[in-house]
């Protein structure tokens, strides 16, 4: 006989007795990755659980839509992915490999889902996932990001788009009033176009333009950083984004940009900002 669910539930590691991990700025990252994934993964698992209950044989299992979730990168995500495994561990009797599928945003995101004995999958065999986790650089009160500073927008986008809910984990430090509050936009571009990508941001920014660099993989390689689609990555300043779907398109027109690290809003529910005492500030989509 299975146990409960509000049994299985109650196995789950607190929140609140957590130990401190090495830095308060670490704590605040698991903070809000366990929240969001808290409550917003186990209700729709709890939301499978009957039907899922009456499954016995592999057979049946395989015939049934898995849940398909979406697992960013950067170190913020690192905790939703761990209280993600933990929700399988402790969900073992309806959650398991065939009906629990991860979508990964490049190579690091891969190793965390396989870290967490999770199942990886693909976009190409899962084009629609049900929610996706991601980490952010910056995030607006709209839940307009600028992701890529890891350097995996492109996928993140990808993975992002594919979700039904979008769902950003980050610390206190990344929610900002506009965008490119202190951070520059990202734009992963073809490996032999920069000057090209450079001479045509100048021509539709003008002064505006005020940076645009070339990110360096020093100190750990000379050279420029190569994205997981061996793409270079441009960070630019063009000053403060206000409106992220417009600038987004502009930058997107230019031939030799391949993505931008701009995420308008289009399906984020909810941002998660973790602070180093541990609480957790939420803001949802108006
Ligand atoms: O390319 C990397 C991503 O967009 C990350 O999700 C973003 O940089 C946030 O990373 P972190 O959680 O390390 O602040």
């Amino acid at each position: 006989m299975f146990d409960s669910v509000e049994s299985l539930e109650s196995k789950l590691t607190s929140v609140d007795s957590l130990e401190n991990l090495s830095s308060p700025l670490e704590n605040a990252k698991r903070a809000a990755s366990y929240k969001a994934m808290d409550e917003h993964f186990l209700p729709l698992l709890l939301a499978k659980i009957p039907e899922w209950s009456k499954l016995s044989t592999i057979q049946e299992f395989s015939a049934v839509q898995p849940l398909v979730v979406g697992i960013g990168s950067g170190s913020t995500v690192v905790y939703a992915a761990e209280r993600l495994g933990e929700i399988k561990s402790v969900f073992n009797a309806f959650l398991n490999d065939l009906n629990l599928i991860c979508v990964a945003t490049g190579f690091q995101s891969e190793n965390l889902i396989l870290n967490n004995n999770l199942r990886l999958g693909t976009l190409a065999y899962y084009p629609e996932l049900a929610i996706a986790f991601d980490g952010a650089d910056e995030c607006d009160p709209q839940l307009g990001c600028i992701k890529g500073g890891g350097a995996c927008l492109l996928q993140e986008k990808l993975v992002a788009l594919s979700a039904k809910k979008f769902i950003v984990v980050a610390d206190d430090r990344k929610k900002v009033p506009y965008l490119s509050y202190g951070w520059k936009i990202p734009i992963e571009v073809v490996n032999n176009a920069p000057t090209f990508v450079e001479h045509q941001l100048k021509k539709i920014f003008g002064k505006d333009l005020k940076e645009c660099v070339i990110r360096e993989s020093m100190p750990k390689k000379a050279g420029a950083v190569v994205t997981d689609n061996f793409n270079c990555i441009m960070d630019i300043n063009i000053g403060p984004v206000h409106n992220v779907e417009e600038i987004n398109n502009k930058l997107k027109q230019i031939t030799g940009i391949v993505e931008t690290g701009l995420f308008p809003n289009v399906n984020c529910v909810a941002a998660y900002f973790g602070n180093s005492d541990g609480s957790v500030e939420k803001i949802l989509h108006q």
